[in-house]
């Protein structure tokens, strides 16, 4: 069987708490479902990292934030909170770095096994999403030790997918490294998968579809711009491809002379 353990997860929503003064968060509830993206940004020290750690760890009041998080409506059971296995949520970050002596297959099988799950094509599959989501190409025999971080964070996100089942992904800063971006989240979407990115990256904030504004520790405010923002994105998108070029050039070891920047 290859049954996910994950509970079945229609909401999850964050009750307010205290902003970094101490005074009440000005915002009612914010409710999260499969199939959202939501990005969360603001100024370094806003709060950010505390707002998706609070929903790492279901706070209940018990974090500097004072904030609650709830699952389907109510205060989460012992087990989906304590039992790795039941967890429905993934967390991956920016120094998120595997030390397994283990190829790629063998971590992969490992993870099918302490699930209880049967390997009918489950790993090849992880591996081929893993591959989705970077430009460098992971095989099964490549040792997790060797893996860049951005071949890391894919496999880890696809991991996440594929053999946790997690309905809801956090993803910490991990813009710079080395993954498709849009692709993740396409893709996350398309598997009905709830994405939260902390970001400073202006293309992935454009492209998730509610954004929360963060400011002395608190939520300062919702942001659903639907199409207001259209044409901004394909600006955005056009730039974001213009810069990965430029890295790509500047990896490669290219003098970029100002007549050749553009390329
Ligand atoms: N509501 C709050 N009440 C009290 N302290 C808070 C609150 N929110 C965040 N903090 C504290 O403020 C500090 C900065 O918060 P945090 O690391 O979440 O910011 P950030 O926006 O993720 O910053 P960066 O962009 O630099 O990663 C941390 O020490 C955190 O514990």
């Amino acid at each position: 069987m290859t049954q996910s353990t994950s509970p079945s997860i229609q909401t999850l929503t964050i009750l307010p708490g205290t902003t970094r003064t101490g005074d009440p968060e000005n915002f009612t509830e914010i409710t999260i479902r499969p199939g959202d993206t939501i990005s969360i940004v603001g100024p370094t020290g806003s709060g950010k990292t505390a707002f998706i750690n609070d929903i790492e760890v279901f706070a209940q009041g018990d974090t500097i934030t004072k904030r609650k998080i709830l699952v389907n409506g109510s205060e989460p059971a012992d087990d989906l909170v304590r039992d790795p296995a039941k967890k429905p949520i993934a967390m991956i970050t920016q120094n998120t770095k595997c030390l397994a002596d283990l190829t790629v297959e063998e971590f992969l099988t490992m993870h099918l096994r302490s699930r209880k799950m049967e390997n009918i094509g489950i790993v090849d599959d992880a591996i081929d999403l893993a591959n989705q989501f970077t430009g460098e190409k992971i095989a099964g025999c490549m040792r997790m030790s060797s893996l860049s971080g951005g071949q890391t964070r894919s496999l880890f996100v696809a991991d996440a997918v594929s053999i946790s089942d997690t309905p809801i992904i956090l993803l910490d800063e991990v813009e710079n490294a080395g993954i498709f971006k849009d692709r993740v989240i396409e893709i996350l979407r398309e598997k009905h998968k709830a994405i939260i990115f902390v970001t400073h990256d202006p293309y992935v904030a454009l492209l998730t579809e509610k954004r929360i504004v963060m400011k002395g520790g608190a939520v300062e405010k919702i942001l659903t711009p639907g199409d207001e923002e259209r044409d901004a994105l394909t600006q955005i998108a056009k730039m974001d491809a213009d810069m990965m070029k430029l890295r790509e050039r500047i990896r490669s070891g290219e003098l970029l002379s100002a007549r050749r920047v553009e390329a």
